[in-house]
């Protein structure tokens, strides 16, 4: 929670997503598609910078220390004729790669603040420091090395699974049972037990550019929680409050504009939509709604962005975001096998598109069909159907093999289909499929929630790794139906300063 008024330090997460059905028909506003948040999270850590007297800054400084040459540090200034705040990246030493969405991210939000906030016109904004600290699900694992390379002192340098200093401080210092490191035992080449320790937040020892992502929607996990995290520490609470309805839509609204702003394409939104409200049905709002905007900098934007971002329409943001009925049967959860690959969403997304513009109706039918299992699928979950989930998800796969097939497009690639199949045999799996546009992200399992299940498919993935020569993993994010929220600053208090 955001302090006194002193003390503005906020931390803000906002959950990854699975959309478990309707990729591809959801980015046409006559079809929805079903999403569900995960319980892995991005969280950003929003405090102001103290300076030593006499001195003075104005930098706004977001770094993300689980990764390499990941510190970004901004100058802003006030663009004339109205066109909003501008940030500038800084840098000195060594250079660093530009993050488009961190700095698209700032220019939206700090020209919101600065628009409905007349007091920053005369105190404009004080020094800040955003720390973003991302669940390792986001990213493979990093190659493991093989047992004969593997150090046997994890202090060693060079070796991903010791602690870099950060990592030391998060998992030293963090105080409650879920933010402690868990330590596991391995035996060492030679034989001998060797401990290491499992921090919450990761060293990747990469790149960001470098990391093998997950798939399940950093960006749009990172915008959101970004824009909240700044909205929470420059507004006072009467101008921005996530835990009411307008703060939530505020949110919302800010964050679809500057994650499409970011992406350079309008996607669906469903990712901002679940990383704001969580699980939801979910259908798109309308593209011509940004058409308007001036881009950031120019002639009019900070007027035009703050009435977009206020406006209440329903008629103008004319997305719809449905909860009721969407759930899970107790005793069920969506779990994720990880299969370390990533796909490229566009080239998949213009594929399908030739094929449906070429044949309008041949598509639209195939629309109708893959609506029918969505809508299914939710009635089943939400309605604790368990014996039904398997037959509905099976036909949803199957519709989207086949126009994978007609418009050329690896939808369900023939090694995630075989892989898939296989799972489905093990006891307690319910259904599969590989979420969102398909390809190569990591698999979604509907599978009973108990520890003999999970057993068995991480033996089911073990095996099938080894005979195939790839890394599949269960991965230990699952479905989770909450959406961005205020978190507790004192489990974070090893990260603030
Ligand atoms: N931990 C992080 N710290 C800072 N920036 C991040 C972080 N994670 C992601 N980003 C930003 O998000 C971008 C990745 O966005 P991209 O759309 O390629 O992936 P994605 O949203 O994870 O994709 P998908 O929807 O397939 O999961 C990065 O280039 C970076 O700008
Ligand atoms: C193909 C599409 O419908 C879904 C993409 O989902 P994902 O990024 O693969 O989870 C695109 C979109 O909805 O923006």
């Amino acid at each position: 929670m955001a302090g006194t008024s002193e003390d503005r330090t906020v931390v803000v997460s906002a959950p990854g997503k699975v959309l478990l059905a309707g990729g591809y028909i959801v980015l046409d506003r006559k079809h929805t598609g079903l999403v569900f948040g995960l319980s892995a999270r991005i969280h950003v850590l929003a405090q102001e910078i103290h300076t030593s007297a006499g001195v003075h800054l104005s930098e706004i400084v977001v770094q993300s220390p689980q990764f390499l040459n990941a510190t970004w540090r901004y100058g802003h200034h006030l663009v004339k004729d109205g066109g909003g705040i501008k940030v500038t990246q800084l840098q000195s030493g060594t250079p660093v790669e530009p993050n488009h969405f961190v700095e698209t991210t700032l220019n939206y939000v700090l020209t919101y603040i600065s628009q409905v906030d007349k007091s920053r016109a005369s105190h404009g904004f004080q020094p800040a420091s955003l720390l973003v600290l991302a669940d390792n699900d986001y990213y493979s694992k990093p190659k493991q090395p093989s047992s004969t390379d593997r150090p046997s002192s994890s202090s060693s340098t060079g070796d991903h699974f010791s602690l870099s200093a950060s990592e030391e401080k998060a998992s030293l210092s963090d105080p409650t049972p879920s933010t402690k490191a868990t330590t596991t035992t391995t035996t060492t080449a030679k034989g001998g037990k060797h401990s290491r320790t499992r921090p919450r937040f990761r060293h990747f020892g990469t790149t960001l550019r470098d990391a093998h992502k997950t798939g399940l929607g950093s960006s749009a996990a990172i915008v959101t929680a970004l824009t909240a995290s700044l909205l929470a520490h420059y507004l006072p609470r009467s101008l921005f409050d996530l835990s009411t309805e307008q703060g939530r839509r505020i949110l919302h609204n800010l964050a679809q504009i500057a994650h499409c702003s970011a992406q350079g394409k309008i996607g669906s939104g469903f990712d901002v939509a679940s990383a704001v409200y969580g699980s939801c049905l979910y259908r798109r709002f309308s593209p011509a709604l940004l058409s308007g905007l001036p881009n950031p900098g120019e002639e009019g934007f900070a007027a035009a962005l703050a009435a977009l971002v206020d406006d209440d329409d329903s008629s103008r943001w004319d997305c719809e975001v449905s909860k009721e009925g969407v759930g899970l049967p107790a005793g069920v959860a969506i779990r994720m096998c990880d299969v370390d690959c990533g796909t490229q969403t566009v080239s998949m997304v213009k594929k399908v598109h030739k094929w449906r513009d070429g044949l309008p109706k041949v598509a639209g039918a195939v629309y109708e069909r893959l609506q029918a299992r969505v809508n299914e699928l939710a009635g089943v979950l939400s309605g604790g159907r368990i014996g039904e989930v398997g037959k509905v998800m099976g036909s949803f796969r199957e519709i989207m093999r086949s126009m994978g097939r007609d418009c050329g497009a690896p939808i369900e690639p023939e090694s995630q289909e075989e892989m898939l199949n296989a799972l489905e045999k093990v006891d307690g799996v319910l259904g599969t499929v590989v979420p969102g546009a398909g390809g190569y992200d990591a698999a979604a399992v509907v599978m009973k929630d108990d520890e003999e299940t999970e057993k068995m498919v991480q033996g089911f993935l073990k095996a099938w790794s080894k005979e195939h020569d790839i890394q599949v993993r269960l991965m230990k994010v699952r479905g989770e139906t909450e959406g961005a929220r205020v978190e507790d600053v004192g489990e974070f208090k090893s990260w603030v300063s």
